[in-house]
């Protein structure tokens, strides 16, 4: 990475830039804090737009939820792995395409919940005998009449409640969608496909809002070298510190004081707040003075939740050559699938996803035995499955730096707590997949999201010094014709 990239060792207390202890530079200043997605994203294009900006990142590293992993000696994910929504009207189109950055399209438009291509993946129940394809299609099917269902009782209730309550409303007034035997638990896995969708179990998953993002069309593309060239791209030449954990930030009429957890302070015009909805919901930044109410409501209603990567490395592929394998069980904790990176991106790999609490109890295991965990799942539908030779396991929810996935629309609670997120408070802007009311929980959500904040910022700061005609809009157009690379139409 060319990043300007300084360690602590190198940096004296009050390294400030634009006002140090009230005294006016010339050049407006930001600070940015967060080096995910939407951190990174915001710094480059205030950066861009010649405004002095610094980021401040709490770990060692770059990337956030983007977490690209080289120790098997190729790329593999263990935070986002797909661009959800292969297409010109994605944000994030021109950047991966300027990239020449290849993608592997694992499922077609609409394909979240129930139309996945079903040539591409197979169910096996725990005996290791694989569903017929045609009862995967048949329920499919039928989980899509159940969904249109619960969109009438949605229709019916002022109240909202969850999809699991929806969901048994539905089977009360529709005994014939209660499916039995293998049927039933074939269900019971496209239910648990949804929960990997929210990162969230159906009983606190909202009915009412929980179709309010919008799906880009074009289907979803995995990243085949990874998500992290294009966060080195955005990287580029920008001034990060490294490890600098912000713990406060103080907002006055003339800029912003930040510290970091060492003690050491920086000062600007305005800053970017990037950092999770769980490191927000967790307090561990305080703001002085305290946040308003409603941005505080904002940031304790909406909901997080939890998936994680469980990556076995195997010495040789064994199974199908299907992009998906999945086991069928009773209830929706009891399901899984694994993604087989060998058909994506010819690596002999496969990756465990649990979501919910399925993830929350796999994160209180050890390394080694979620690793095993996850392996057992494998045995009992591919008996002869040979031990995998190293693993990885990621740990979002526990993370400090994260505390959660990503963030979902809880029961009883509106879908414009996004907004409410977003909008800013003085000089304080705020950026992240949570303040995306169109794509939340996603990494082209956190861009967008970071585009509007810089640009909202460098209005507001060049307003300031009177120097707003000075300035081109952040956002450049020049690429946004440029194809995106996919290897499978
Ligand atoms: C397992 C998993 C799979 C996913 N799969 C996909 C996918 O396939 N496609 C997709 O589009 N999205 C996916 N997502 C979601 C996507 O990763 C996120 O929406 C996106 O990366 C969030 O970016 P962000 O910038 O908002 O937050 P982050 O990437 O979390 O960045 C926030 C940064 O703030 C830093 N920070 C935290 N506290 C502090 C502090 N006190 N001081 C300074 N810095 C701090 C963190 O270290 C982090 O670097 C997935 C997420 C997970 C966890």
């Amino acid at each position: 990475m060319e990043s300007r990239v300084k360690s602590n060792s190198q940096l004296r207390r009050a390294d400030c830039f634009g006002k140090v202890d009230g005294q006016l530079q010339r050049s407006p200043s930001v600070i940015v804090i967060g080096g995910g997605m939407a951190g990174v994203a915001a710094a480059r294009a205030l950066h861009d737009a010649s405004i002095q900006v610094v980021l401040l990142e709490s770990r060692e590293r770059l990337g956030g939820r983007i977490h690209t992993d080289y120790s098997f000696g190729f790329p593999v994910d263990l935070g986002a792995s797909w661009l959800h929504g292969v297409c010109k009207e994605n944000p994030l189109a021109p950047l991966i395409g300027r990239l020449g950055l290849p993608l592997y399209r694992t499922s077609e438009d609409n394909s979240v919940l129930y139309d996945h291509d079903l040539e591409s993946y197979a169910l096996f129940d725990m005996d290791g005998i694989q569903v017929p394809q045609e009862l995967v299609k048949k329920v499919g099917k039928v989980f899509e009449m159940i969904l249109e269902e619960t969109d009438k009782v949605r229709q019916e209730l002022s109240e909202d409640i969850s999809i699991l309550q929806a969901l048994s409303i539905v089977f009360e007034r529709k005994p014939e969608f209660r499916l039995e035997g293998l049927a039933h638990k074939v269900l019971q896995w496209y239910l648990c496909r949804m929960e990997g969708w929210f990162a969230a179990d159906s009983d606190t998953i909202s009915l009412k809002c929980w179709d309010q993002e919008e799906l880009l069309p074009g289907g979803h593309g995995l990243m085949v070298r990874g998500y992290l060239p294009v966060i080195h791209t955005l990287a580029k030449g920008l001034d990060i510190r490294l490890g600098h954990r912000v713990s406060k930030i103080e907002r006055r009429y003339n800029g912003v004081k930040v510290t970091v957890e060492n003690g050491e302070t920086f000062i600007a015009d305005a800053a970017v707040v990037a950092v999770p909805l769980g490191v927000l919901k967790a307090k561990s930044i305080k703001f002085e003075p305290k946040l308003p109410d409603w941005k505080e409501a904002a940031i304790a209603d909406l909901g997080v939740g939890i998936e994680n990567k469980i990556i076995l490395h195997f010495e040789n592929v064994f199974w199908p050559n299907v992009e998906f394998l999945g086991v069928v069980a009773e209830t929706s904790y009891g399901c899984s699938y694994f993604l087989n990176l060998h058909k994506a991106a010819g690596h002999p790999v496969l990756v465990y996803m649990p979501a919910g609490r399925l993830a929350k109890d796999i994160e209180k295991m050890s390394d080694e035995a979620a690793a095993n965990f996850a392996f057992m799942q494998l045995k009992k539908i591919l008996p002869d499955a040979s031990s995998p030779i190293q693993y990885l396991v990621s740990r979002w929810g526990t993370d400090v730096n994260s505390l959660g996935s990503y963030s979902y629309d809880a029961v009883g609670k509106p879908h414009d707590l996004y907004e409410r997120l977003r909008v800013p408070v003085d000089n304080l802007f705020f950026a992240g997949e949570a303040t995306s009311a169109l794509y939340p929980g996603s990494v082209h959500g956190a861009f967008s999201t970071a585009m509007m904040a810089a640009e909202d910022c460098r209005m507001r700061v060049l307003e300031r010094y009177g120097e707003l005609d000075l300035f081109q809009p952040v956002m450049g157009e020049e690429a946004l014709s440029i194809p995106l690379l996919i290897s499978r139409l």
